[in-house]
């Protein structure tokens, strides 16, 4: 999918946008006599800040895999009520309706009011698309037979089984129907989570969701610099590249590459979508040093360069640390990412955010890592990348609560609805 972006990431300093020039000249206001925050507050106000951001509705791929994040994420994920085929395609209908007039925008309409209104009204009475992404992937159990679908699951689709690290708490695991709701403001995700729930009463039923975030003036430097986890480390600075199309079809997107052999054929232009709810362990994460810290990771914590290596995005060149000594063998990075030929199919495209949830029941910060990745095949990526990292010494500081495995739709066309080709294909 294209992405466009109307000024929302560019430095607010710079007079840019026409419109915004026009309004300089129209207060009689040269530019280079104003000062910054004069051209900081002007920013605020007209198109520059992001609100009328879009990303395309149409496409091969949905919208919210590889367009770049923004600050803020709801993922939720519903159990279907719909009792038939007829009644999922109508559950996928309404959310392509819904999807597409909220990621574009545009005036809600005025109704009789001796009725409940038709929107929560958060965003007034004209939606702002506000960089909204909105991405449909559906659970193993979707293609349990209640819907004509059993021999049309993905391969390696599965409900999330315990790895030994984990604690799942089966009210935040799995479920029929993930959403990822990504957009620059969280009040922009809520109004969208609300109008989805308002407008499937009877088709689904939410049974998890998590909030999460990350800097908003980082995602304005717009990849110039990574951002932190809530363990202080630069999260991100190593993952596949989302402008490399030839990569993106073998690792990313089901395709006709033989990274998605087996898989069926309306499945093309989809991913497999993992999410894990992993809680850190912070006030223990404090109270360890520095060179500890570092060593789990295998990367300076300051500057994110890997342990030994002066630059964030110099390669950690394990080759010439065949003992472990400079980047130990359990270090994070080296497990998740050994860089050898073999391993190179076990790339994954990282799209994580930070949650925070007030205090756990024993008292201590309940935040961590919403961690989302997507991949063309399953058991390559996630699921071998974690068996890797199994026993890594990080796992003493985090601790898995939940998350799912879903499969994130094709795209669709003007006058398609999303799983068009699955519903299709069902009998
Ligand atoms: C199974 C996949 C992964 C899980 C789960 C995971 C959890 C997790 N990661 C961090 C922090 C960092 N991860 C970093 C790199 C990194 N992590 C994974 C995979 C998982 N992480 C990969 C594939 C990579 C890239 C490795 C590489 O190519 O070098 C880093 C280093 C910076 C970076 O490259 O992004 C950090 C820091 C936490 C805190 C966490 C669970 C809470
Ligand atoms: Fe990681």
């Amino acid at each position: 999918m294209t992405t466009v972006h109307i000024n929302d990431t560019q430095d607010t300093e710079q007079p840019k946008s026409p419109h915004r020039r026009s309004w300089l000249k129209g207060i009689g206001v040269g530019a280079v006599s104003l000062g910054a925050g004069a051209l900081a507050t002007k920013a605020y106000i007209d198109s520059s800040d992001g609100t009328q951001t879009k990303q395309d509705a149409y496409g091969t791929h949905q919208a919210g895999i590889i367009t770049p994040q923004p600050a803020a994420a709801i993922i939720v994920v519903f159990d279907v009520l719909a009792k038939d085929k007829k009644g999922f395609e109508k559950l996928l209908r309404t959310l392509t309706d819904r999807i597409t007039f909220l990621t574009q925008g545009g005036q809600l309409p005025q109704i009789d009011p001796k009725f409940p209104p038709l929107n929560s009204g958060i965003m007034g009475d004209k939606v702002f698309p506000d960089n909204l992404t909105m991405t449909v992937s559906l659970g193993a159990s979707v293609f349990d037979g209640r819907f004509g679908l059993t021999d049309l699951k993905p391969q390696y689709l599965q409900d999330m089984q315990p790895f030994p690290n984990d604690a799942l708490e089966p009210e935040s695991t799995d479920g029929d129907l993930s959403i990822q709701i990504c957009s620059n403001t969280a009040e922009t995700c809520i109004h969208a989570l609300r109008d989805i729930i308002k407008n499937t009463p009877d088709l689904m039923t939410m049974r998890w969701q998590m909030n999460g975030f990350l800097p908003p003036h980082m995602i304005r430097k717009l990849g110039k610099d990574t951002m932190r986890n809530l363990l202080g480390f630069k999260d991100g600075t190593s993952n596949v590249d989302a402008k490399n199309d030839a990569l993106l079809n073998e690792l990313i997107w089901v395709s006709d590459h033989a990274n998605s052999a087996g898989e069926p054929a309306w499945a093309k232009g989809g991913s497999y979508q993992v999410v894990r709810l992993i809680r850190n362990r912070v006030e223990f994460w404090d109270r360890t040093p520095l060179q500890e810290q570092e060593t789990i990771f295998g990367r300076h914590k300051l500057s994110g360069a890997p342990l030994g290596k002066p630059n964030e995005h110099d390669d950690p060149d394990f080759a010439s640390d065949p003992d472990g000594k400079r980047i130990p063998h359990d270090a994070h990075i080296r497990l998740a990412n050994p860089r050898t030929p073999e391993t190179r199919k076990n790339l994954i495209l990282r799209r994580g955010y930070n949650y925070s949830q007030g205090l756990s029941k024993s008292g201590q910060l309940n935040m961590g890592l919403l961690f989302v990745c997507y991949q063309s095949n399953l058991l390559n990526g996630f699921l071998t990348v974690q068996g890797r990292m199994n026993g890594e010494s990080l796992e003493e500081y985090i601790k898995p609560f939940g998350g799912g495995y879903f499969f994130s739709l094709p795209g669709f066309a003007k006058g398609e609805y999303l799983g068009q080709g699955l519903i299709q294909a069902a009998v």
